[in-house]
């Protein structure tokens, strides 16, 4: 893996293709123990998950759906405060046993505004599976119950996720040099 140059930042090598791989199959394994037999509803938030949702996906082989939303944050009147609405999700969520996946938990705030949504729908089950998680970096509080690696506070590019649009399709993970 080499150096990565993207408007005028640095990026070096941090996790493998290889080491993503295992990652993968390790939560797929322990997503199959606990859903087998469960038809498990997959929502996976796009943009950046896309990559993660395709590679843990392929390793499930039993019966699940998935669907992908984006999620649209505006500003709401002053008592609401944020509001995040989902755009896409056209799937009965009531009753189903359901799995966020996300590419990365940071602050937290983007699951922890969005899954109130979510639960006033009536799922049977809800809970989250990301790639990355940053616990120094996150301020609302999340059970996050599968996590694929838990990373220092530092910006990462690839595997799904960007730089300014930018980055989403390396294979792999690289960390922004300071
Ligand atoms: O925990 P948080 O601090 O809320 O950050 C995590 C969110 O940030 C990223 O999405 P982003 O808004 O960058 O959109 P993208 O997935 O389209 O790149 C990521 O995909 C998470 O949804
Ligand atoms: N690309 C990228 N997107 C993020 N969204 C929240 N944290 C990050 C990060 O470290 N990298």
């Amino acid at each position: 893996m080499k150096t990565i140059e993207l408007f005028g930042k640095t990026f070096v090598p941090y996790i493998s293709a290889a080491e993503i791989q295992v990652q993968v199959e390790r939560l797929a394994k322990e997503i199959k123990a606990e859903y087998e037999g469960k038809k498990p509803l997959f929502i996976a938030i796009l943009n950046g998950s896309f990559m993660f949702a395709s590679d843990l996906f392929k390793c499930l082989d039993f019966e699940s759906e998935i669907c992908f939303i984006k999620l649209a944050s505006y500003k709401g009147t002053k008592s609401s405060g944020q509001v995040i609405s989902a755009i896409g999700l056209d799937i009965d969520v009531k009753g189903r046993d359901v799995i966020v996946l996300e590419d990365i938990v940071d602050t937290g705030r983007t699951l922890y505004t969005f899954l109130p949504q979510l639960k006033n729908q009536l799922p049977a089950s809800l809970k989250i599976c990301t790639f990355l998680h940053k616990p120094e970096a996150t301020e609302y509080p999340l059970d996050l119950q599968y996590v694929g690696f838990s990373i220092p506070n530092n910006f990462v590019l690839g595997y799904g996720m960007d730089f300014d649009g930018y980055g989403r399709n390396i294979p792999e993970l690289y960390q922004i040099k300071e």
